[in-house]
């Protein structure tokens, strides 16, 4: 395609692709549901400009330190090791009740049959515990088990105050009776950390004083301590006690299908999700696995059921559902993370915190390991060729259960370092180019360095790449989405020269409330038809409902055609709607006549983890402490505030998910106040919590100037050119429209990462700087007791040096 062809069909994408779209597919964005007497939104999607600048909206005051994850209660329990000890032993009966339970349910044929694909167990197959995760997550059930016994006897009236801050005070207690010990010694992971120059696969020692922080299955942390219904487990309840809306209902009525384009490219919505398996990986309960690891089933109602489940009940009058008589939505509950103590519930990361590329590498060193080759062409990611000799990711190696080969017809999708990856073909296709680009730069730097064997050429292209992955997402994406004030507050910019500074007190694992909530903002942004454009000009799409575990098309040659419309269609803005391809037909099979709702299971999830209300939010980020409906005002238009007061009994009620998204944006910002306190937390920790990031330096293994000066170049427009099959024009932040500003050039125009400063042997001797083995050995416990460090931020250096001041003549 010529550079004015691609000028031509780039306006026409941004300014009319929605009312193409809607021509070309009319009954897309049409609302199934009727308002029923809940009023219009009158302001249309996502209006910017609510009465907040940032200025006035601080960013929090605080940063959460490592020891938020388990607050301190001010209750001391006074548990004898004999109370605890008769604890552990009715715990244990429980978990053995479980086990017969679980018998019970598979004698009776209650589990997912994954031989039948279906939406149900497409998503099992997808997001269940893989082996690891399924035996920590039982490993942990006897603490849970008996954590539920202790509170019982402990609390003697239902004030859910009083509960839950018991429930917390349970996570300090010391665990020295024989049986609570062996179940900490079962329990535990020890890491063994050895200096190197390189990440681990499964991110462990990237902290080496906190090993596992940030390491696959290990605990997401939280910014507040949780709600459970119960203190302990049971997911949140309305504050009175009764059940919360229904999901399925607030996701009718709240995320309608309603058609808002954005002023930035569909690339926003498909980078982000990309960065999203990159960073968290939320796995749900199946059976223990030496049940056979089975897929619990939720539905249909029935009386026996296993305790992880929490399906979503669909209402009668259900406009969708009720047509196909369902009733019930499966669901069920995430896995437990491994604390190996006493205390409330949290929830696992089945992969690396770290912007580490995991989704490309995988998350455990046996599983990285067999995705790249150690022999022949050594150093590079396994590939396989398509039919126009170009690479493509290789064959899924589990086509009979993966819910989305076809071998029965020899058809297969695709396996790459996250399970998700085959999800939908705009997914697939940034695997793809990222995998491309690992094994362009092997090639290059063998050429630079032929005596380098395969592993220095993996890693050395790994952390290349990882680099690359870093500098796109800080310098062209984040911007887009938090806006610029933030990044400047949280000095989130990639910088133009020099190095940054490692903070080993900034803990990089993923808030609960931020993979939970705050990221699945991005659901807002997808599109229900995806554009596709071909070499001649031509613009065609396909709906995302017909083609979600379809990515048959690569094998044909498909990818620059997905390419080229995600970098000229407008994206959905971020706001309340959520197209119907996401909610009434997520995961469908091509002949089934519905699939699930994502909106709804966000909501569930939320409440799933404890998520506390939304007005919580405001005070933890902006002190603002909420007493009535109408000071919500400030922060989302009035017809939004006054849906959700029609819904909920009470403000302290609403979920975080749906409130965060109805919120004004800040300027220059995807998203508003809210999500942009808790993903600028985030995207905070995972830069300046990372040991390995790529500008940070004054280490063994940090770049050198010359070698970071060619990583800060690199653009996803120069990726996509070098790794598409044949795109030769792009504009030059593929995250916006084409401008004077963002002007279409050629591929060859732009910059690149030339490895010319990699030549030589790798950078840093390790044996003169780094500590001798085992220096760091860690063996958890002893952990320092849990405190809060709170990092005040100031703005003005005057209010800095004050605030020193005071740390100092505290400490
Ligand atoms: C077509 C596009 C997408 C589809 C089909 C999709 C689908 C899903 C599904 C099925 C889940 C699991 C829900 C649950 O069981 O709780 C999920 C989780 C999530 N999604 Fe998306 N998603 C898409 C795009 C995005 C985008 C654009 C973002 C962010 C910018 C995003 C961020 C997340 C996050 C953070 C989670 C939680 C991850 C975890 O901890 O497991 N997604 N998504
Ligand atoms: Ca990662």
């Amino acid at each position: 395609m010529n550079l004015s062809s691609h000028r031509k069909i780039f306006k026409l994408s941004l300014t009319l692709i929605g009312v193409i779209a809607i021509n070309l597919f009319e009954s897309i964005y049409a609302d199934p549901f009727p308002l029923n007497n809940f009023d219009t939104i009158d302001s249309g999607g996502g209006e910017s400009g609510g009465h907040h600048t940032y200025d006035s909206i601080m960013l929090p005051k605080r940063f959460m330190s490592p020891s938020a994850v388990s607050p301190l209660s001010k209750i001391d329990l006074h548990l004898s090791d004999n109370e605890i000890e008769q604890a552990f032993t009715l715990g244990k009966d429980m978990v053995y009740r479980n086990w017969r339970l679980e018998d019970q349910l598979v004698r009776d044929g209650i589990f997912t049959n994954m031989s039948h694909i279906s939406a149900v167990s497409r998503h099992q197959a997808v997001t269940t515990t893989l082996p690891l995760g399924n035996i920590l997550d039982h490993n942990q059930e006897v603490f849970e088990e008996t954590s539920k016994i202790l509170l019982r006897n402990l609390t003697t009236n239902l004030d859910p105050y009083e509960t839950s801050e018991t429930a917390m005070a349970l996570s300090s207690v010391q665990l020295r009776s024989p049986l609570a010990k062996a179940a900490v010694d079962h329990c535990q992971q020890h890491i063994m950390c050895k200096p190197s120059r390189y990440r681990t696969s499964d991110g462990s020692c990237n902290n080496l004083q906190y090993p596992e922080w940030g390491k696959s299955f290990t605990c997401f942390q939280r910014l507040l301590p949780p709600a459970y219904a119960d203190g302990q487990s049971e997911p949140r309840k309305s504050i009175d006690g009764y059940p919360l809306p229904n999901p399925r209902v607030l996701s009718a009525v709240v995320h309608r299908d309603l058609n808002y384009p954005a002023t930035y490219t569909h690339m926003v919505m498909q980078f982000g999700q990309f960065v999203a398996h990159d960073i968290a990986f939320t796995p749900s309960s199946r059976t223990s696995s030496f049940k056979d690891g089975k897929m619990i089933q939720c539905c249909p109602w029935g009386s026996n059921r296993h305790p992880q489940c929490y399906p979503i009940p669909l209402p009668k009058e259900d406009p969708f559902y009720s047509k196909f008589e369902e009733d019930c939505m499966n669901f069920v509950r995430t896995a437990k993370c491994p604390q190996c103590k006493l205390g409330p519930r949290q929830q696992m990361n089945q992969i690396t915190a770290y912007i580490d590329g995991s989704m490309i590498y995988g998350s455990m060193e046996n599983e990285s390991r067999a995705l790249w080759t150690q022999t022949g062409p050594a150093g590079r990611m396994h590939v396989q060729m398509g039919a126009n000799g170009k690479e493509l990711l290789p064959q899924a190696l589990d086509a009979t259960n993966d819910q989305c080969s076809k071998p029965d017809q020899n058809i297969f999708c695709f396996k790459a370092g996250d399970k998700r990856a085959n999800q939908h073909p705009a997914l697939t296709g940034l695997h793809i180019i990222m995998l491309r680009q690992h094994n362009r730069i092997v090639n290059e730097l063998k050429y630079l360095n032929p005596y380098w064997d395969g592993e220095t050429l993996y890693q050395e292209a790994k952390r290349v790449l990882i680099a690359q992955l870093q500098a796109i997402t800080y310098k062209e994406w984040l911007p887009l989405i938090i806006g610029p004030d933030a990044m400047k507050y949280l000095k989130l910019n990639v910088q133009y020269k020099g190095y940054s500074k490692y903070d080993p007190y900034a803990n990089a694992g993923i808030i609960n409330e931020f993979s939970s909530a705050a990221f699945r903002f991005g659901h807002s942004l997808v599109n229900s038809v995806f554009a596709e454009i071909l070499p001649n000009g031509k613009t065609t799409g396909y709906r995302l409902r017909e083609f979600f575990f379809n990515p048959f098309g690569f094998y044909e040659g498909q990818l620059d055609a997905v390419l080229r419309g995600l970098i000229s269609q407008a994206a959905q803005n971020r706001d309340p709607f959520i197209t119907t391809d996401m909610k009434n037909h997520l995961y469908r099979p091509k002949d089934n006549p519905w699939g699930l709702d994502l909106a709804a299971f966000n909501i569930q999830r939320g409440r799933d983890h404890g998520i506390r209300g939304y007005p919580d939010y405001l005070k933890f980020c902006f002190d603002e402490k909420i007493e009535y409906w109408e000071q919500l005002d400030q922060y989302m238009p009035a017809s939004q505030r006054k849906k959700f007061q029609s819904l909920y009994k009470s403000i302290y009620d609403l979920d975080l998910f749906s409130a965060g998204l109805a919120e004004y944006p800040l300027p220059g910002a995807a998203v508003g106040p809210t999500f942009t306190c808790i993903i600028g937390i985030q995207f905070y920790n995972l830069k300046y919590g990372d040991r390995f990031w790529f500008e940070h330096g004054y280490q063994v293994h940090s770049f050198t100037p010359a070698q970071l000066h060619e990583i800060r170049k690199i653009t996803l427009a120069k990726l996509i050119c070098a790794n598409s099959d044949d795109i030769q024009y792009v504009q030059k932040n593929v995250f916006r429209g084409e401008s004077e500003s963002n002007p279409v050039v050629a591929c060859k125009t732009l910059d690149d990462t030339h490895l010319g400063p990699w030549k030589g042997a790798p950078a840093g001797d390790l044996n003169e700087k780094s500590p001798s083995p085992g220096q760091y050995n860690h063996h958890p416990p002893p952990r320092p007791p849990p405190k809060f460090h709170y990092k005040p931020m100031y703005k003005s250096s005057a209010a800095a040096s004050a605030a020193a001041a005071v740390v100092a003549a505290s400490s």
